[in-house]
């Protein structure tokens, strides 16, 4: 859906985005990680074909962001991190303004003010002027001008800030349902916590250059694209058993990361079957394991690994379709 090849950008005097390729699927909720400065804000404005990159290109459903803007606009809602509101409209006013300027045909407006309005929480809110509406109001309001033209692709630069808990726990069910119904969403934020709700993908920047791009599969592990590491376990006992650490010791296709005599984590190899036959043999064994499950590493464990491991001069990088460089 979005492509990205050998993308450079420069503010003057200064490089923020150094040869980014990338691969962004349909249907996928994209998390954009990454220190403040990395780049996130500049990789969104160049896709939404508000910057001229110094190289690369970038295109989108098909079409090149920088020789068919309007089309790709058509298609494309965004909101920025810095977006102002016109104070004296009413949010009805906003979201009709936002619905003609995105080209909706006229009879569709009104529908999808209510729509829109509906979706964020807005219904009772449209009559009321942008000028009395609290910072996650106004947030939110900011949010449907960005959707109602019912975008294919959704580019949300820190959505959730100002929002209090409630809302943006319904911001996450919001995401999750255009998603649903085959949005591409790409959403930048500092919480990942939030991220990990709905996002499908993880997309870390540093210093302007891809750190790692992987899908997120939410069963219970996260696996880098076009790999397939080991799943991450942990198993419990109900009391201490001194037989528990050589019996893991046998077992050729786990390896230990953390253990005592009532409970240990390992990395295991072997799929969901071999997995099912581990147990049964550590049952067999007699250990009364009360407890063996993924453990599921989020979003930002996963983000301050990769950084880790770029820290240590080991970048990861799938490099393919889904992929970037
Ligand atoms: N208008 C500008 N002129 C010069 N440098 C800029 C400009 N805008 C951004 N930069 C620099 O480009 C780099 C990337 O900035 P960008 O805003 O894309 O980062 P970010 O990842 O969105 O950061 P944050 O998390 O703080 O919002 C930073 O080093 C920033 O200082």
């Amino acid at each position: 859906m979005i492509k990205i090849s050998g993308l450079t950008f420069d503010y003057p005097g200064h490089r923020a985005l150094h040869q980014v390729s990338l691969e962004v699927e349909a249907g996928s909720v994209t998390a954009l990680v990454g220190s403040n400065g990395a780049g996130k804000t500049t990789l969104m404005r160049c896709i939404a074909g508000l910057e001229t990159p110094l190289a690369g290109s970038i295109s989108v459903a098909g079409m090149d962001v920088l020789e068919q803007p309007r089309e790709v606009h058509r298609i494309m809602g965004y909101l920025s991190d810095f977006y102002g509101l016109y104070q004296a409209l009413t949010v009805a006013q906003c979201f009709e303004y936002a619905a003609a300027a995105q080209g909706l045909p006229e009879a569709e407006i009104a529908q999808a003010i209510q729509t829109t309005a509906r979706q964020l929480g807005l219904s009772d809110r449209l009559q009321q002027t942008c000028d009395k509406l609290s910072r996650g109001l106004r947030q939110r309001v900011a949010i449907g001008q960005a959707i109602i033209h019912g975008p294919k692709i959704l580019l949300l630069d820190e959505p959730a800030s100002g929002l209090d808990p409630e809302a943006r726990a319904s911001l996450a069910g919001l995401f999750r349902q255009l998603q649903a119904n085959g949005m591409t969403l790409l959403v930048s934020s500092h919480i990942l916590a939030e991220l990990d709700e709905y996002s499908s993908h993880m997309l870390a920047l540093r210093e302007g250059r891809v750190l790692e791009y992987r899908a997120l599969v939410h069963n219970g592990s996260q696996q880098a694209l076009g790999q397939s590491p080991p799943r991450s376990l942990r198993l419990m006992l109900a009391q201490p058993d001194a037989r528990l650490q050589a019996q893991l010791a046998a077992e050729p296709a786990l390896q230990v990361t953390a253990s005592d005599e009532r409970s240990a984590e390992f990395n295991f190899s072997g799929d969901e079957h071999a997995q099912a036959a581990l147990l049964a043999r550590l049952v067999g064994a007699g250990l009364p394991v009360c407890g063996f499950a993924d453990q599921k590493e989020n979003l930002q464990q996963s983000y301050l690994r990769s950084v880790a491991s770029y820290e240590n001069g080991q970048t990861s990088n799938p490099g393919k379709s889904g992929s970037a460089s």
